[in-house]
């Protein structure tokens, strides 16, 4: 790379972890410099487009297929780039945070593909991101086998039998304050991009594979396109061919999916599929029509993906990518297993069932959150596709999906049971007590909980009462008593921080967008000043 450190300088506002300077180098920061130069006004202003598309929502503008990139949609001729090595056949990705435990047994799993995920996975404590870096880069070396002073040992297995690496950078929403660049923060998306491109992607590339990516929370085609723009700088920097990058796209606004084609269509060069992020999806549904009484949404638990307007997402989503050539992922099933025999076994039957649907609907492959589930999911994948290593040839003609359709929830709206508030206030407690210390994803009453479902937890807590379908009396009563239990559970856990972050996020008049970038600054910075 032909650049001097003092061009585009990124200073660490962090004290030095054990190991951090190998992620940490003069020209991996010069690189993120680069690419922050590059993009982070860009950033700026559609993040500002995010809020006027907001406003406009809100007061009432349809939703509708953009008119101005209608062409896009008709034109029959464009297909996205091939599927690159390790990415033909992706039956079962499993996801999960970059920690070193769970990054081999991830990889060890039998799943196609591992998401490592800094997103909805993973709070973004500057050890995490830095620490992520590092188990990304030592599994890539296989240098990451170890043994825990209990004599458990975690041993990568033979390479031809691991999983793909993907990588999931956190959203455009969120900065990196323990990095500085033209005196600012760092947007975190091009932080956990540029280091893992920059120390990962040629080796990924010589080891047979690539470097690729899982790109989370894209609201328009815009978003899409300045990806595809990061994809391409940072490929000429490197010197590494065009192309070379892939990314599968999440749909997981509601915006996004009147937009999925444009979005294969801005990143056809690099585009590895779509995948639908039903958990946020759902969050952005109700955040975005959340002033509405007819978008009144009941119980999370009720809002299953066999309702009308869920299915008209996920159909649209297998017609939309196979279209293009492309690969259509399944999302999370919330379900893991459960140490009770009778509700591992309602665990596994109701994420095989989620996984048939898919596979019958047209999905490629689809995501688990645990080990003990690929082989459901793969055996569903298996029953569908034999020895083909995804079905793209169905095209699903037959799905025809409107806007009204995605947002026709008012067939399961209704107001919430009493047990549907607790749950909602006791998931979102629990939740934040774990992101307050660094643990971005948790078993909770059987179910995954993430930065994804905490905030449906908590934006379904301030929809409810918005409308008054609760009263805020109810609601302070169950927070006193769900906190009080999380005290008992989790001594540890810092009652105030916690009681303070539902309160701004569930009990505010104006609704954050999330709950993450506000805790991020108040709670997981660390700066120490500059000190290099
Ligand atoms: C909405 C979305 O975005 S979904 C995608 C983002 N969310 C995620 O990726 C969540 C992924 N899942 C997880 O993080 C975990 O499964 C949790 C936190 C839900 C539960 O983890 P645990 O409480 O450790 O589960 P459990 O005790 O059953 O784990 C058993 C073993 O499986 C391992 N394991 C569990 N989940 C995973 C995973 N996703 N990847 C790799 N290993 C895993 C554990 O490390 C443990 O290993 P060990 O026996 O060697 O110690
Ligand atoms: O990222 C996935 C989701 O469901 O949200
Ligand atoms: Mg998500």
């Amino acid at each position: 790379m032909t650049t001097s450190a003092l061009d585009h300088r990124v200073r660490v506002l962090a004290p030095r972890g054990d190991r951090h300077d190998e992620i940490l180098t003069p020209a991996a920061l010069d690189f993120v410099g680069r690419l922050a130069a590059a993009f982070a006004e860009r950033r700026q202003d559609l993040l500002k487009e995010r809020r006027r598309q907001a406003l406009r929502l809100a007061s009432g503008s349809p939703l509708d297929f953009p008119m101005v990139t209608a062409a896009v949609r008709t034109d029959p001729a464009w297909r996205v780039a091939p599927p690159a090595p390790g990415l033909t056949d992706r039956r079962v990705e499993i996801t999960g945070p970059p920690e070193r435990r769970m990054a081999v047994n991830a990889l060890n799993s039998g799943a196609r593909v591992w998401m490592a995920d800094f997103e909805d996975a993973t709070a973004p404590t500057w050890d995490n991101v830095i620490g992520g870096q590092l188990t990304l880069l030592d599994a890539i070396e296989r240098r990451i086998d170890f043994s825990t002073p209990e004599g458990k040992e975690y041993r990568l297995a033979d390479g031809d039998r691991l999983a793909t690496i993907m990588v999931r950078p956190r959203g455009w929403h969120l900065l990196e304050e323990h990095l500085e660049a033209d005196g600012g923060p760092v947007p975190a998306a091009l932080v956990d991009f540029g280091l893992y491109f920059f120390h990962c992607a040629q080796r990924q590339i010589d080891a047979g594979s690539g470097p690729y990516f899982y790109l989370p929370k894209l609201e328009n085609r815009y978003e899409a396109r300045l990806w595809n723009d990061v994809f391409l700088l940072a490929q000429e920097l490197l010197g590494i061919p065009r192309g070379t990058i892939r990314a599968t796209v999440l749909i997981e606004t509601i915006t996004a999916a009147v937009e999925m084609e444009e979005i294969l269509y801005e990143l056809r060069e690099h585009s590895s599929g779509l995948n639908a992020g039903r958990w946020d999806y759902l969050f952005s549904l109700i955040k975005t029509f959340g002033h509405r009484t007819d978008f009144l949404l009941p119980d999370r638990a009720k809002v299953t993906m066999t309702a009308p307007f869920m299915r008209a997402y996920t159909e649209l989503l297998v017609r939309t990518c196979h279209k293009r050539g492309a690969h259509a992922i399944g999302g999370m099933a919330a379900q893991v297993p459960a140490r009770d025999p009778a509700a591992h076994e309602a665990a596994l039957a109701t994420v095989r069932l989620d996984k048939e649907r898919e596979a019958e609907d047209g999905f490629d492959g689809s995501w688990v959150a645990h080990p003990g589930l690929v082989p459901v999911c793969r055996e569903v994948f298996d029953g569908v596709l034999g020895e083909r290593p995804h079905q793209i040839d169905r095209t699903r003609d037959d799905v025809a999906v409107t806007p009204a359709d995605l947002l026709s929830v008012r067939r399961i709206s209704g107001p919430p049971t009493a047990e549907g508030v607790r749950t909602n206030v006791a998931v979102a407690l629990r939740y934040f007590a774990a992101w307050l210390r660094g643990q971005g994803a948790v078993a909770l009453y059987g179910l995954m909980e993430d930065a994804a479902t905490a905030e449906i937890a908590r934006v379904q807590i301030w929809q409810w009462l918005r409308h008054r379908v609760i009263g805020r009396e109810t609601v302070l009563r169950v927070l006193d008593d769900e906190l009080a239990a999380v005290g008992a559970e989790y001594p540890w856990a810092p009652l105030e921080e916690v009681r303070e972050l539902f309160e701004r996020t569930a009990l505010a008049g104006e609704l954050p967008q999330f709950f993450t970038p506000e805790a991020y600054t108040r709670h997981l910075v660390r700066t120490a000043g500059a000190v290099s």
